[in-house]
């Protein structure tokens, strides 16, 4: 039986199988299907999705992400910084700042080691984010060249959308209390709503302070996870676009799993700094 060798890493709780692909050969018709079977807790390793660590031409390594149920997303913050941190300790690249392609574009991640020369932190350059509702995408909001606090409405509720892509979409709705925030009733309904033609990633945020915000996440095609590193951008900078924080100032998020920080900076670019860990490797039996 063949067998797939992988590495379960995690960013905040925000865990992916991942495999490396300068040593491994999957058909890319097979690739879907996989992240689904990999994916599952019963039958297969369990995680939010699969990522792969390819070579790439324009940078020394590429990510390709699959959310677990097999669809196939442009970014992924949390997994950027496990690929940056695998790519470091496997020798894949010997600086400490390198670029990463992914089906977005090149972002450049710089690595921070400890006493063990371990990546125990990195920090992304996310690029900047997309605000034109037709490159988010977002439909309804013709003419506008952004969707801030907005009045829409998801099953009989009326709430207010600020829309961001940081190269993947991501909805975020601002609550009083994080606690009662209505992730298991409406993520999957906003996810799927037919103002997203690509669907969408929901996020719901509580803003403290100006530096500090609570944040909940359903993910598009993977539902709730802990973390969502390309959603903690998305949120900080609609905080700043709806006036609650500040750019270039550190915003600490605190998602399920732990805490973000993230700095949109007034170079236009988004900073994201969080750890980035190894669970356990291990080999698939492909069926
Ligand atoms: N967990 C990720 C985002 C993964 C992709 C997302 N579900 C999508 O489909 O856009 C992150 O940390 O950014």
């Amino acid at each position: 039986m063949k067998k797939l060798k992988f590495t379960k890493m995690h960013g905040l709780g925000n865990n992916y199988i991942y495999v490396n692909m300068f040593e491994e050969t999957i058909a890319e018709a097979d690739l879907a299907d996989l992240a689904v079977a990999v994916s599952n807790p019963y039958t297969g390793i369990g995680s939010d999705g699969m990522i792969l660590i390819c070579p790439s031409e324009k940078a020394p390594v590429k990510m390709r992400i699959f959310n677990n149920d097999g669809s196939e997303a442009k970014n992924c913050g949390n997994g950027l910084r496990c690929v940056a941190k695998y790519a470091y300790e496997n020798g894949i690249v010997e600086e400490e700042e390198f670029q990463i392609e992914t089906l977005g574009g090149l972002v450049t991640a710089k690595v921070s080691l400890n006493d063990q020369n371990n990546v125990s932190l990195v920090t992304v350059n996310m690029g900047n984010p997309i605000l034109q509702p037709e490159q988010i995408p977002v439909k309804g909001f013709s003419g506008k060249d952004h969707v801030i606090n907005e009045r829409v409405t998801f099953s009989d509720h009326t709430m207010y959308m600020t829309a961001v892509s940081m190269g993947n979409p991501h909805a975020i709705f601002f609550v009083d209390n994080i606690n009662e925030a209505p992730l298991h009733s409406l993520g999957p309904v906003i996810e799927k709503d037919a103002m997203f033609p690509d669907w969408v990633n929901a996020e719901f945020v509580e803003s403290i302070s100006e530096n500090e915000m609570h944040f909940r996440v359903w993910e598009r095609g993977s539902g709730i996870t802990q973390a969502c590193g390309t959603g903690a951008c998305a949120a900080a900078v609609a905080a700043i676009l709806n006036g609650k924080s500040e750019k270039n100032t550190d915003i600490t998020v605190h998602l399920a799993g732990g805490d973000l920080i993230i700095n949109w900076q007034n170079d236009g670019d988004v900073l994201m700094t969080g750890p980035a860990e190894v669970i356990c490797t291990g080999e698939y039996l492909l069926k």
